[in-house]
């Protein structure tokens, strides 16, 4: 009888119809009191060979079977329908939240796990609410009632009942504790074996190059293996807990119906009392086993509950207390202040003290080797994290200020890890724009040098992708994504090496066309091939998470510093390609 917060709070989305499906919980227990006292005055009625009545008390008992049979049906539409509401709304928020905690929370967090919690444990607590709850209430409310009912007619009978009762609601409770703490170890297993599936699954390519598929197979059956054990240390558990509950009321029905056969034969209670009180001390035990059978159903709920909890008030990195809506009229001029900034629990300040502009409508390129800070730069401008010290500002204003959402919204972003879903070209190109025509489309597809090869396929735009996108290139993928990113029609464009799976010919072209089509947005590009950002209006050069020169490339070059190094390692490359 684990009543977890995170599950109240959860029952909270469907008040109504868990009431309702509890109310009818209620009139089918009630419809088998009914039962029991009808069949009682039949019982005895052909005790005393009175018969005449038999005809109307059967006929009375089979209506109350089909009333029970509606009222059964009903409440678990009522019921299946409260959750499947409470299911809809608590992923419905988990999934905001987890928007809101932004790509910082799923560093940490596993991918799989968290499908697990979403999908699995979200199951669980539709079985919970549902089904255990409103019967929970119901075996509360209704053996006291049917107690106060056998005492009337014979109070003995209590001698048995009671204990037994007692002990099959209260005996289960001592092993609380320890179901928890299994149910808590299952499920954390459970989670990290489907954690270990999708990553296996999604890194098949990188297992099989590596020659690693074997070992990889052999971790996943011990990790199958650990599941089955914390599923039997777990069952143990539920079996004493069942266990427990099953003796109590196989002693207590017995107990109750020798004590009332005891009174009938020494004269104390009347045939028809009697035979009501054997049917009665059956029907104190029938909402207990009812019970232990929910039990069983929600307990997944259960175990998933702090899994639930934890991922519904995680902290997002950033608090999200800005106001101010991103809806800047021009594209707006970002200038990085003075910015510090060190990951959580790192030794050193990735950033230190970074300082440049990037000005309104034009193109700034952030170059640098490899480690230097640069996508660390942008996550800062779309706030994954917050620098420890220095100042952002987007058109004049720190980004605190403006709404997260906003903020996010005003600025596309086209990274290394394109994500393409399992859906036509025209509906990957729409999500950033669902009212985007197809000409729309096919603008946003031409600038970023993708057009031609969707025209290309059978069912060019209809064309279906495989998850990520898998029927297409590397290039393809990126640019595709880079279509999307234009067609979101936002005032700034941020690229991360979004070009860096095209080859070098190819990509000066689209770098070229999207300088064209983005004309007017603040783009801020990060290459590593610095043939792709040669073009840009400024050069920002870092180097260790700071800014070693800023310039266009004419004045890098002719300065000699890093970047003409990084020019000459790049033309050396090209040469050592072409020969
Ligand atoms: N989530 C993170 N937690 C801790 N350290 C991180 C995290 N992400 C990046 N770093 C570290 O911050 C430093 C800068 O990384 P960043 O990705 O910003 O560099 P970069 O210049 O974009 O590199 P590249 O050109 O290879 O993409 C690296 O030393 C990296 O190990």
């Amino acid at each position: 009888m684990i009543v977890h917060p995170e599950l109240r709070r959860a029952a909270r989305h469907a008040r109504r119809p868990l009431l309702a499906a509890t109310l009818l919980q209620g009139a089918v227990t009630l419809s088998w009191l009914a039962q029991a006292v009808l069949l009682a005055q039949a019982l005895a009625a052909i005790a005393r060979g009175a018969t005449g009545s038999l005809p109307v008390l059967l006929a009375a008992v089979l209506a109350v079977v089909a009333v029970r049979a509606g009222l059964g049906c009903a409440q678990r539409r009522t019921a299946a329908r409260a959750g499947a509401h409470v299911r809809v709304r608590l992923r419905d928020e988990l999934l905001a939240h987890l928007g809101r905690l932004g790509p910082a929370q799923l560093t940490t967090a596993r991918t799989g796990a968290v499908r697990t919690t979403l999908v699995d444990g979200v199951e669980g607590v539709d079985a919970y609410v549902s089904r255990y709850l409103p019967q929970l209430i119901v075996t509360l409310a209704a053996p006291p009632l049917l107690l106060a009912a056998v005492a009337v007619i014979e109070p003995r009978a209590l001698l048995g009942l009671v204990p037994a009762l007692l002990l099959a609601l209260a005996g289960p409770r001592a092993w609380d504790r320890l179901l928890a703490r299994r149910g808590k170890e299952h499920w954390d297993t459970y989670e990290g074996l489907g954690a270990d599936y999708l990553e296996a699954l999604q890194g098949m390519p990188a297992l099989r190059a590596a020659g690693a598929v074997g070992r990889t197979r052999r971790r996943l059956q011990e990790r199958s293996a650990q599941l089955h054990r914390a599923t039997v240390a777990k069952l143990r558990v539920s079996l004493v807990d069942t266990g427990i509950t099953d003796l109590a009321i196989q002693a207590g029905t017995a107990a109750g119906a020798l004590l009332a056969c005891w009174s009938s034969v020494t004269g104390g209670t009347a045939p028809a009392g009697t035979y009501l009180v054997l049917l009665l001390a059956g029907e104190c035990f029938r909402p207990v086993r009812d019970l232990a059978r929910e039990w069983h159903a929600g307990y997944l709920g259960v175990s998933a509950a702090d899994g639930l909890a934890a991922l519904r008030t995680a902290e997002p990195a950033v608090p999200d207390t800005g106001r101010e809506p991103a809806e800047w009229r021009r594209a707006p001029r970002l200038a990085f202040q003075d910015v510090e900034f060190r990951y959580p629990g790192a030794d050193g300040p990735t950033l230190g003290g970074v300082t440049f502009t990037a000005e309104a409508g034009r193109t700034t390129a952030i170059v640098g080797p490899s480690g230097a800070g640069k996508s660390t730069l942008l996550g800062l401008l779309l706030r994954h994290h917050d620098p420890q010290r220095g100042r952002i500002t987007v058109d004049g204003r720190d980004t605190a200020a403006y709404d997260l959402d906003s903020l996010r919204h005003g600025i596309a972003v086209v990274s290394q890890e394109t994500y393409l879903f399992h859906a036509s070209i025209a509906d990957n190109l729409r999500l950033a724009r669902a009212d985007a025509t197809d000409e729309d489309l096919e603008r946003a597809a031409r600038a970023a040098g993708i057009h031609d090869e969707i025209a290309a396929l059978p069912d060019g735009y209809a064309t279906v992708l495989g998850e990520r996108g898998a029927t297409l290139s590397g290039g393809q993928r990126q640019r595709l994504a880079l279509a999307r990113a234009l067609l979101a029609d936002a005032p700034v464009l941020v690229l991360d090496e979004a070009t860096s799976a095209v080859d070098e010919r190819r990509e000066a072209d689209i770098v070229r066309d999207l300088t064209a089509a983005a004309r007017g947005r603040t783009v801020l590009v990060v290459a590593h091939r610095l043939a792709a950002v040669r073009h840009a209006d400024r050069i920002v050069v870092l180097d260790g998470g700071r800014v070693d020169a800023v310039g266009d490339h004419r004045s890098l070059v002719a300065a000699g510093g890093l970047y003409a190094r990084l020019a000459e390692a790049g033309r050396t490359h090209e040469k050592g390609l072409a020969a």
